[in-house]
């Protein structure tokens, strides 16, 4: 398979979706990678290394949409990219469908194969390649957090973990999978105080166990978020429904009693958001008010720490893009179950359930079209 690796185009998305030493991999397995020049430079990976694994460096997108049989990328495509789409072809990258119907006709039209790195799903609901950018964008939340926080950025000025004699801050994570945890283990170490709420009772208990004694865990419930953003210095939304438009938990009303100056990181703007006050921001521009309340919406937090984020990523992605590189997309579905719920949209036909109705649109399960 000719196996394409395309330079991010998002804004200040400093990723790549994979290593040379991914490439490598790649190569051994019998397949030939081609790389957008300068893919890995905001990753610290040269050209010249990604030509040392054997990789060929080519000068535009287009070279790689018209030669590949499967693109990668970390984003999803954006619009200058629709149109370079062809029939039969894997798309494999975060798509985050249920948030973008725009997107969502772009893949129907082009009757690729589009595969959402977000969807991948063990047998145990956890969701392997998001794992490692909600671990990385759970940290940040609270680093954005605090500096937000601070009166110059607009913040009224409150110090996360206090000094002896004075409270710490608050925070309220909402949410309580991987994004949530890491943000609560972050907040916990600076030393505020902490909720974190979930839904899940045995998720719940979990928590409870295993976080420090500064992480207060509650069951989420419209009258709880209700009464604890009024207390909050920093709000992390953090829910997730796979594949799904994520709920809207903090209202426009709430948003109005809380704190002039608390700051809320709406990690889940990537399936749309969890505030109602959110929409998406760029690492460009991440913050704006609303009600004296900071909002930072920024849908791909790890390409700002693209070091650290290409390397977490590109450990998980690589063994399922080897897979579906040696067996095809669909034997490699047939014959992984994880893969399978990867399937967004298949030549011309939505293949997951949440992606048909967040739209309204007819839903194909992709069994019909995988069997022999
Ligand atoms: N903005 C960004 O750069 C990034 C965004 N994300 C996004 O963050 C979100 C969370 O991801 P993960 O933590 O990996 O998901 P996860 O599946 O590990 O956790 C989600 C949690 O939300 C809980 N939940 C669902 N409905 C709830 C409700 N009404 N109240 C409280 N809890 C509720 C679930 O029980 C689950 O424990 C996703 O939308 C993901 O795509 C992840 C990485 C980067
Ligand atoms: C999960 C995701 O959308 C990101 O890492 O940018
Ligand atoms: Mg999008």
């Amino acid at each position: 398979m000719i196996v394409g690796i395309l330079k991010e185009i998002k804004t200040e998305e400093n990723r790549v979706c994979m290593t040379p030493a991914g490439a490598e991999v790649m190569i051994h397995n019998g397949h030939t990678v081609l790389v957008e020049k300068d893919a890995g430079a905001g990753s610290g990976f040269a050209d010249a290394a990604y030509a040392g694994a054997g990789a060929r460096i080519v000068d535009t997108p287009k070279e790689i949409f018209d030669a590949a049989d499967m693109v990668m990328h970390v984003k999803e495509p954006l619009p200058p990219e629709y149109d370079l789409i062809r029939e039969g072809q894997i798309v494999f990258t975060y798509l985050h469908l249920a948030a973008d119907e725009t997107q969502t006709r772009a893949l129907i039209k082009s009757r690729s194969v589009s595969i959402a790195y977000e969807t991948i799903q063990k047998a145990d609901g956890s969701l392997p390649l998001l794992t490692p950018m909600s671990e990385v964008a759970g940290r940040m939340a609270i680093q954005q957090g605090a500096k937000y926080l601070e009166m110059a950025q607009g913040g009224h000025g409150v110090l996360l973990g206090g000094v002896p004699g004075v409270d710490p801050g608050t925070v309220v994570v909402i949410g309580g999978g991987v994004v949530g945890v890491n943000a609560a283990k972050m907040a916990c170490g600076l030393g505020a105080k902490v909720y974190l709420l979930d839904m899940n009772l045995d998720r719940l208990r979990y928590l409870s166990d295993v976080m420090p004694a500064n992480c207060f865990t509650l069951m989420s419930s419209p009258a709880t978020i209700r009464k604890l953003v009024k207390e909050a210095d920093v709000v992390v939304g953090a829910v997730l429904i796979p594949g799904a438009k994520a709920p809207r938990l903090v209202t426009r009303d709430m948003l109005g009693t809380m704190k002039k100056g608390s700051v809320l990181v709406d990690v889940a703007i990537d399936q749309g958001g969890c505030f109602e006050t959110s929409r998406a921001t760029t690492h460009g521009s991440p913050t704006y008010v609303v009600d004296g309340v900071v909002h930072y919406c920024v849908a791909n937090m790890p390409g700002a720490v693209a070091k650290t984020s290409t390397l977490a990523l590109t450990n998980a992605t690589l063994p399922y893009a080897v897979e579906i590189a040696n067996k095809g997309w669909k034997r490699a579905m047939q014959e992984n179950a994880e893969i399978k719920p990867g399937a967004n949209v298949i030549d011309g036909k939505v293949t997951y359930r949440a992606v048909a109705e967040a739209f309204g649109m007819a839903y194909t399960p992709v069994e019909t079209l995988i069997a022999d």
